[in-house]
């Protein structure tokens, strides 16, 4: 399966609205703290929206209001995994993309049977306290060699600046929120992305 590498990561169906229509393909909905009803108007309204403009949705966390709501792509890390049923989400069909921070955690992500692996902080984020520290370019050559041919994604302190390293490193996606949600100019900062990941689409 081949993912497309700008993988963009909002916390609103609004922010879906405003950026996925420059031609974003692929998009992850991460909500934290809000209602199931809220969550669930959330979800349905990002993937209307990901479907008029032909972006792949992935759903952060609330796997089942992602089958409820007919959604076909979850992302999971390793505590979501230990209530997660993964019969429940294989039987409705459903892609799973799993979060990894080290070697155990890559194991018990690949007997998962997933759609794509991420693996982070490459660099140090500010969107939330992490126990890891970076990984660095050279974790995602090792990460490369175990997991391919499914996909890996890299995230965690990302820009435009340092994608050249993290592709040649082997990522086939790079991962992002603060880059573009806290950038002044969040819609050009969106088209930097897309421009600057073409050479690897
Ligand atoms: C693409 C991608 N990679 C990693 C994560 C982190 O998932 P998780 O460890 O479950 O942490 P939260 O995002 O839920 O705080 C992700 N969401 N997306
Ligand atoms: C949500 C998340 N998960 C990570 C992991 O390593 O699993 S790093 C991260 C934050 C990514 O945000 P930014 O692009 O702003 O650094
Ligand atoms: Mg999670």
């Amino acid at each position: 399966m081949k993912l497309d590498p700008f993988y963009l990561i909002v916390d609103s169906a609004a922010w879906i609205e405003r950026l996925v229509p420059l031609g974003v393909r692929l998009v992850q909905l991460r909500i934290k703290n809000l209602d199931e009803d809220g969550l669930r108007a959330e979800i349905r309204k990002a993937k209307a929206l990901c479907a008029r403009h032909h972006c792949q949705l992935v759903v952060n966390d609330h796997w089942r209001l992602a089958i409820e709501e007919g959604c076909d792509f979850v992302h999971l890390g390793q505590e979501d995994l230990q209530t997660a049923n993964l019969l429940e989400l294989q039987a409705a069909g459903i892609r799973l993309g799993l979060s990894t921070h080290d070697h155990a955690e890559l194991e018990t992500a690949m007997a998962a049977g997933p759609a794509y692996v991420a693996l982070g902080p490459i660099y140090p984020t500010i969107l939330k306290k992490m126990k890891w520290a970076p990984q660095g370019l050279e974790r995602i050559r090792a990460w490369k060699g175990r997991v391919a041919p499914i996909p890996l994604i890299a995230i965690g302190g990302l820009n435009p600046e340092r994608l050249d390293g993290v592709f040649e490193a082997g990522a086939d996606s790079a991962a992002v929120v603060t880059d573009v949600t806290l950038n002044p100019d969040p819609e050009a900062r969106t088209r930097e992305w897309i421009e600057k990941t073409e050479q690897w689409r």
